[in-house]
């Protein structure tokens, strides 16, 4: 019986994945596992009980990723799984930017005089009109997941796209519409385009990398859209330069002290992955994530530490190692088991940068004291045997 904890609402339909093996607990430090959306956990003390967080979506700046690479915690995310509810969020951003909807909206909203609306709003109406996105330069930085959708469907919508991600994924990079524009450098993109949308990760590299340098480079009157990450833009800068009107409108998920009220900011409260179908996606493929790797050890789509999958588990045991990317790890572990005369019937090393995961499945039953010899091995994070 596997133990799961929520630090945050979880779709039903993906919970439902999780059989009658599994029970839902209140109190992480029993789980076996933690369900997350965008609950930080930066704070949060995990127990040696905790196997794996699955994080329902796609961002991880929530997560301590190394802190729990250190503890022996695989963090798994949902890759893709909420990128159409996002994409489409992209579009409504650009077309309420594009038109003064909102305001328009208000007015009527908030029409309180006697009189013939329909008329009056004839009148009226000249103060909300916009322009068309069709023949408009559109800028996405970030193709994966979500900036590819977006770039594709801004073809559609009949917008120049220049494209710039010097880190494209194959497979993105297959799916995207040969019509897009490979910018070369993000520079490039700045200076061409009159829509800007992100869609990076926040990390080191990409933090603040909206400033006012970049703001410099772009054309009078952008429009910038960031429903990827708040520290993506500088919030002071963004704020001046809408105040100045260089940048006509910005279209955030993320409210900000800085930003909310500012004329001009459009502030959405992080809305982009709560639709039914993302919600739904991300819950599902996070709870077969989660079981996959508590039942089977396998290791698919984790942020921490490498992918690695050796199938089912048959009826013999299977020991799975998390370590330390050192030399020498194989050979301490084949030595321990070649001293209790025990036969590896398959086994699977994988690394990724300092972490490694190594699966063993042996023909004879593990002995606690061999369990114990495995954990005590330098470098080793957490032992586990799958019976
Ligand atoms: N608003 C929301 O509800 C919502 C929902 C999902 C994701 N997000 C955010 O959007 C981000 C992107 O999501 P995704 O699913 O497309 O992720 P993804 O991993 O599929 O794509 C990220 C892309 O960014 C690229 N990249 C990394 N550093 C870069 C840089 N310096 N310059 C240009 N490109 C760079 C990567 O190569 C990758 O192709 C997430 O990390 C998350 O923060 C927000
Ligand atoms: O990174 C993500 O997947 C999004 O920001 C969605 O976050 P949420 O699951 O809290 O809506």
């Amino acid at each position: 019986m596997y133990k799961y904890h929520c630090l945050n609402p979880i779709s039903e339909v993906g919970l439902a994945q999780l059989d009658e093996n599994y029970v839902v607990t209140g109190n992480a430090d029993e789980a076996d596992a933690i369900l997350v959306r965008s609950a930080k956990m930066h704070d949060m003390e995990f127990s040696r009980n905790l196997k794996a967080i699955a994080r329902a979506g796609a961002g991880v700046n929530n997560i301590p990723l190394e802190r729990c690479a250190d503890e022996g915690i695989v963090v798994f995310n949902t890759p893709g799984a909420n990128a159409n509810g996002v994409k489409e969020l992209v579009i409504a951003g650009m077309l309420l930017a594009a038109r003064d909807i909102i305001g328009g909206i208000n007015w009527v909203q908030e029409y309180e005089e006697d009189g013939d609306i329909a008329k009056i709003t004839e009148k009226k109406k000249k103060a909300f009109a916009g322009t068309e996105l069709q023949g408009k330069k559109l800028g996405v930085i970030g193709l994966g997941a979500i900036g590819v959708r977006v770039a594709n469907v801004a073809v559609h919508l009949g917008m120049d796209v220049y494209g710039y991600d010097p880190y494209v994924s194959v497979d993105a990079a297959w799916n995207l519409s040969r019509s897009i524009h490979h910018a070369k450098t993000v520079d490039e993109l700045y200076k061409e385009c009159d829509y800007i949308t992100i869609h990076v990760p926040a990390l080191d590299d990409t933090k603040g990398m909206i400033d006012k340098n970049a703001i410099s480079l772009m054309k009078d009157g952008v429009v910038i859209l960031n429903l990827a990450r708040d520290v993506l833009v500088n919030q002071e800068d963004i704020v001046d330069a809408l105040v100045s009107g260089k940048v006509r409108s910005y279209v955030t998920d993320f409210p900000t002290k800085e930003i909310v009220g500012v004329k001009n900011a459009i502030v959405i409260p992080h809305l982009g992955a709560s639709t039914e179908e993302s919600e739904d996606n991300c819950a599902k493929m996070a709870a077969a994530e989660l079981r996959d790797f508590l039942e089977n050890g396998n290791i698919t789509h984790s942020v921490n530490y490498p992918d690695c999958n050796m199938g089912v588990k048959g009826d013999g045991e299977r020991i799975t190692i998390l370590h330390k990317n050192i030399p020498n790890m194989l050979g301490q572990f084949t030595t321990l088991l070649a001293g209790e005369n025990m036969n590896i019937a398959l086994m699977t090393n994988k690394s990724k940068k300092e972490y490694a995961y190594t699966m063993i499945d042996v023909d004879s039953e593990v002995s606690a004291d061999l369990e114990e010899q495995l954990t005590s091995v330098d470098g080793v994070l957490k032992v586990r045997v799958i019976r």
